[in-house]
């Protein structure tokens, strides 16, 4: 279980997430949607102890990460996926990262099957294409069997193929009893894989609720106009029309 509470982090004059407050629970798919530069991936840094907060906590199963007796078997992570040693082949890697855990290599294996990546575990990592990047990161997230899993944008860069794999993933992992804590973009994605949705805006929360919840409040249409009506207000970065972009008129003249 996730918990989060009044959270609030600062980089100098700017405020990432500002006084946040939510519980990711058991068994469950939380989806955390926000606009860019909303504070997702600062509030799943402070879950995971890369970043100190300001004021408020973030908790695993009770206790700040810095406090968990195992963190990797307590829960696991994906944050950036491209933060593996270009060099160092996928097997060496979570070798690594296992031994450094007290975690036997036939887990290795193990989560090598799992996520695909028999047939390119001795290639260098800096070599991987991004969706195969994104597999070994959840390798890497899935080694110490956590029972919370935070991954953030688990889909970007996946195939077809990889984005159903992911979906049916998350969805085992939460009907063993898991917490899943998601960031994504891909609001149909995530309307199949989520129980849940929390969504910020510069880094406050604007709702937290299960999907049919947040679609019926939204006057029956999908998460995405849910999502694009909660959030109107907290876009910063909104790039022009795309009419207006490309020069074409409404017409389809140019101008
Ligand atoms: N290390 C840092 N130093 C200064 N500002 C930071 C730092 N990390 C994040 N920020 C700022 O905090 C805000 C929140 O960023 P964050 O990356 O958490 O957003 P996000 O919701 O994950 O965005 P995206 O969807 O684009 O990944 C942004 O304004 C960002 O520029």
């Amino acid at each position: 279980m996730i918990q989060v509470e009044a959270l609030t982090k600062r980089y100098g004059p700017t405020t990432a997430v500002d006084g946040l407050t939510f519980t990711a629970r058991p068994g469950l798919v939380t989806g955390f949607l926000g606009p860019n530069g909303a504070g997702k991936s600062t509030t799943m840094r402070v879950v995971v102890g890369l970043e100190r907060p300001t004021a408020g906590t973030a908790t695993v199963d009770g206790r700040r990460y810095a406090d968990l007796p195992a963190p990797l078997h307590a829960v696991g992570v994906m944050l950036d996926a491209r933060s593996v040693h270009p060099g160092r082949s996928a097997f060496r890697h979570l070798l690594a990262l296992a031994r450094t855990h007290g975690i036997g290599r036939s887990r290795v294996d193990e989560v090598i099957g799992m996520t695909g990546l028999e047939s390119v575990a001795r290639r260098r990592a800096g070599t991987f294409s991004l969706g195969m990047g994104q597999r070994l990161g959840i390798a890497g997230a899935l080694l110490g069997d956590p029972g919370t899993l935070v991954l953030d944008e688990p889909v970007n860069g996946l195939d077809p193929d990889g984005v159903l794999w992911v979906r049916g993933l998350v969805r085992a992992l939460a009907a063993e009893g898991r917490t899943v804590l998601l960031s994504s973009h891909l609001m149909h994605e995530l309307a199949l894989c989520a129980d849940r949705v929390v969504i910020i805006g510069q880094g406050r929360l604007l709702a937290d609720a299960s999907v049919p919840e947040l679609v019926a409040a939204s006057g029956g249409g999908s998460l995405e106009d849910a999502y694009l009506q909660l959030t109107a207000g907290s876009v910063q970065y909104r790039g022009r029309a795309a009419d207006e972009a490309t020069g074409l008129t409404a017409a389809g003249g140019a101008r």
